[in-house]
C-alpha cells in the first residue's frame, strides 16, 4: 500500500482546522501549499511541530513556480528564491520541493537548458539536505506533458532531482499512459491524483475549479494509477484537489470523502489483476428495497396511515414491543413509528416527519459491512428489545439510517419477526408492485459526498446528471442506478436558495428522502382506484397535455385518459414512462406512481418542471391580482 497524503489547498479550513481534519480522517501526511504555510499565524518551526504532534508527515512542499529556463539575471534570482525556500523546508521539516513547469513568457525553451538548471539546484538541494520534483502543468509554456518533464530530469541525472506525476494534467491532456511504465519508480518522487468531470472548457480554469476526488468525476484515474503501479513506485498517493466547492464544504466531511476516494480507488485498481487481489468485498449488490422507515408524532402518523390506505397498503403486522406498524401491498413495506425515545423519535425530533431509515436487501450482510467499515463509513448500532435481533445498519444521507437484510435465512426474516402478523381479508389485489426510485434532496455541496457513499459502498453507477428547472432555480439530479434496475436513487440539490429541494433541506434541517416513487403495473387502474379511496393528485395545466399532443402523435383517448388522471408521460423510442404524484405530505415528502413500459430507464426528466411548478403553486397560497380601488 502506498501511504495515503492530500495537499492542504484541497479542502476548506484554516491551516489548524485542515490537518486536524486530515489527520482525523485516517491520512498519513500532506502536502504544504505554501499560501496555507504564509497565512498561518506561527513560524515553519509551529507549523512543523503541529503537523508531527498530529501524527502527520509533510510529504511535499509546494509549488515552487518558473524556475526552469530563465534568462539572467532572473535565474539568479530563482536560484536564490529557492535556496530560502530550502532553508523554510529545514525548519518546517519537509524534505521534497515541488516544481511546477514554468509558465512564464520570459522563460526559454529547450530540454537541455532546463535539464542544466535542474542538475545545478540539485547540487543546491543537497547542500540543504532536500529533494525536488518536477511537475509538467498542462499548460506549461515549454512543458506541458510528463514525457518531457521526465525527459529533463532524466537528463538532469542527479539523484535529488526527481519527476512528479499528476493524474488531472496527464488525463485532462490525454497523453497515452503507457510510456509511464518505463520511467524507474524511484525517479519518481510524489505522485498526485484528482478526478474531474468531463467539461469542455480551457485546461486551466478546468483544473483550478473543478478538479474532484477520484471516483467523483470521469477520467481514467484508475488506468493512471495502474500504469504508475507498473513502474514500483511506493511513494505517497498524494489528493491535489482545485475545487471552489471544496474550498466552501465542511473540512471534516471533505477530508474523509478524500481518504474514502483513496480506499476506493486502491480497491478498483486491485480488483483489475488477474486474479482479482482486493482486501475487502466488492461493491454489495442490492436486491431490492426491503423497508422504508417513517418517524412522526402520533397525530400526523394516523395521516401518514390514512394515506397509505388511499395508496392500497393495508397494516399487515403490529410491533411485538413498540409503537410501530408494518404497512405493506406487493412487495412494498413501509413502517410507521410513533416510538416516544430511540434512534426514530430523536429523528422526527430534529427533522419532523419524515423517512428516518431505509432498508436494503443485499446479497450479503456481513460482506455489505464489511465494505462500509473498510471504507470508513459510520456504522449504528442501537438496543433491541427482548427476542429481537439487531438488524446491521449504517449513517446515511441526513442522519438517517440504512439496515441491511438478507434474501433467505435469519437476516431474511428478522425483522418481520418483530410484527405480530395481521391477517389479509380484504381480497383486493395490490396496486403497486414495488419502490421504483427514492430521490433525496441535500445541500448541493454535499452532493459529490453521497455520490461517493453510494458508488462506492454499492454496486451503484452514475447515469448523466440533469439540471432541472425549478420556478425559484435550477436543481441539479443525479440519478445512481444498479443494472437490474432493483435500486435506483436521485440525488438531488440546488444552488439556488428557493427551490423545492433547497427548501426541504433549509426548512427541515437537513438532507432527507423528499420522495418515493413505487412501481404500478397498471397505473390507470391504481390511480381510479386511489381516487375513489379519496386521494387526490397533483393538477397539471391543460398546456403540458396540449403540448403532448403536438410533441407526440397519441392517440387522442389515450391522451384524455392521461388529462383525466393527471398522469405525465414520456417516450424514449418505444419505450414509455406513466408517472403521477401525490400531493406533498405535511410540508415534507410526497409519493410518485410510475409506470414503465418497454424497459424505459429515465424518469421522465423533461416532466420535471411542470412538476416543480405545480408544486410550487400549491406550496404558496394563491393570491389573484385585483384591480385597485379608486375611493
Ligand atoms: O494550478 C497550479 O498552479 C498547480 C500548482 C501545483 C500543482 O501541483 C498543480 O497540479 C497545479
Ligand atoms: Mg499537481
Amino acid at each position: 500500500m502506498n501511504p495515503t497524503s492530500i495537499a492542504t489547498v484541497s479542502i476548506s479550513g484554516d491551516l489548524a482546522e485542515k490537518l486536524t481534519a486530515i489527520a482525523a480522517a485516517g491520512f498519513e501526511g500532506i502536502e504544504v501549499f505554501e499560501n496555507d504555510f504564509l497565512s498561518f499565524d506561527g513560524g515553519p518551526r509551529d507549523v512543523g511541530r503541529m503537523v508531527s504532534d498530529l501524527g502527520l508527515k509533510i510529504y511535499a512542499f509546494q509549488p515552487f513556480r518558473d524556475f526552469e529556463g530563465m534568462p539572467e539575471p532572473l535565474r539568479a534570482r530563482t536560484f536564490a528564491r529557492a535556496a530560502r525556500k530550502f532553508e523554510v523546508m529545514n525548519e518546517l521539516g519537509a524534505e521534497l520541493m515541488l516544481i511546477c513547469s514554468n509558465v512564464s513568457p520570459q522563460s526559454l525553451g529547450g530540454i537541455d537548458r532546463a535539464a542544466a538548471d535542474f542538475a545545478e539546484l540539485g547540487e543546491l538541494a543537497a547542500k540543504h539536505g532536500v529533494r525536488v520534483g518536477y511537475e509538467a502543468l498542462a499548460w506549461g509554456r515549454h512543458v506541458n506533458d510528463y514525457r518531457d518533464a521526465w525527459e529533463i530530469v532524466r537528463r538532469a541525472n542527479h539523484e535529488r532531482i526527481g519527476l512528479i506525476l499528476d493524474s488531472f494534467h496527464t488525463l485532462a491532456r490525454r497523453s497515452p499512459l503507457e510510456p509511464i511504465a518505463s520511467i524507474p519508480g524511484d525517479r519518481i518522487f510524489l505522485v498526485q491524483l484528482a478526478d474531474a468531470p468531463k467539461l469542455d472548457m480551457d485546461v486551466l480554469s478546468w483544473s483550478r475549479h473543478f478538479r474532484n476526488f477520484p471516483g467523483q468525476g470521469d477520467l481514467a484515474v484508475v488506468d493512471f494509477v495502474k500504469a504508475v503501479e507498473a513502474t514500483g513506485y511506493s511513494g505517497p498517493l498524494s489528493l491535489e484537489i482545485f475545487n471552489d466547492q471544496f474550498r466552501a464544504g465542511s473540512t471534516r466531511r471533505l477530508a474523509t470523502d478524500g481518504l474514502r476516494s483513496l480506499i476506493q480507488l486502491g480497491d478498483k485498481v486491485a480488483r483489475l489483476e488477474t486474479p482479482a487481489r482486493s482486501e475487502m468485498p466488492d461493491r454489495a449488490p442490492c436486491l431490492a428495497v426491503e423497508f422504508i422507515e417513517f418517524a412522526l408524532d402520533e397525530e400526523p402518523a394516523h395521516e401518514l396511515a390514512a394515506l397509505f390506505t388511499a395508496l392500497g397498503f393495508r397494516q399487515s403486522g403490529t410491533h411485538r414491543s413498540k409503537a410501530v406498524t408494518r404497512w405493506s401491498q406487493g412487495g412494498v413495506n413501509l413502517i410507521i413509528n410513533t416510538e416516544k425515545d430511540g434512534f426514530a423519535q430523536s429523528h422526527a425530533i430534529m427533522h419532523g416527519p419524515g423517512v428516518c431509515a431505509l432498508a436494503l436487501r443485499v446479497a450479503d450482510v456481513e460482506a455489505t459491512m464489511a465494505r462500509a467499515r473498510a471504507l470508513k463509513v459510520p456504522t449504528f448500532e442501537q438496543p433491541v428489545g427482548p427476542g429481537e435481533m439487531e438488524i446491521p445498519a449504517i449513517r446515511g444521507v441526513g442522519g438517517s439510517l440504512i439496515y441491511f437484510t438478507e434474501p433467505t435465512g435469519d437476516r431474511a426474516h428478522s425483522w418481520e419477526n418483530d410484527f405480530l402478523p395481521v391477517e389479509d381479508d380484504s381480497g383486493r389485489p395490490p396496486l403497486l408492485a414495488g419502490v421504483d426510485h427514492i430521490s433525496q434532496s441535500m445541500d448541493y455541496d454535499e452532493m459529490l459526498s453521497w455520490l461517493l457513499f453510494y458508488t462506492s459502498l454499492f454496486s451503484l453507477d452514475r447515469i448523466p446528471q440533469l439540471a432541472i428547472a425549478d420556478p425559484a432555480g435550477l436543481v441539479e439530479s443525479r440519478p445512481l442506478v444498479n443494472a437490474e434496475g432493483s435500486l435506483r436513487f436521485i440525488l438531488n440539490g440546488s444552488q439556488a436558495t428557493r427551490t423545492l429541494s433547497s427548501r426541504f433541506v433549509s426548512e427541515h434541517f437537513g438532507s432527507g428522502v423528499q420522495h418515493i416513487a413505487f412501481s404500478a403495473p397498471d397505473i390507470f387502474a391504481a390511480v381510479t382506484t386511489m381516487r375513489e379511496a379519496g386521494l387526490s393528485f397533483l393538477d397539471i395545466p391543460e398546456n403540458y397535455y396540449d403540448d403532448l399532443e403536438a410533441r407526440y402523435d397519441l392517440d387522442p383517448d389515450f391522451l384524455e385518459r392521461l388529462r383525466e388522471h393527471h398522469i405525465l408521460y414520456d417516450r424514449d423510442g418505444e419505450a414509455e414512462f406513466l408517472q403521477v404524484y401525490t400531493h406533498v405530505f405535511a410540508q415534507r415528502f410526497f409519493f410518485e406512481i410510475v409506470e414503465r413500459r418497454g424497459g424505459y430507464s429515465g424518469f421522465g426528466a423533461v416532466n420535471a418542471p411542470v412538476r416543480l411548478a405545480a408544486q410550487a403553486r400549491e406550496a404558496r397560497p394563491v393570491t389573484v391580482p385585483r384591480p385597485l380601488r379608486e375611493d
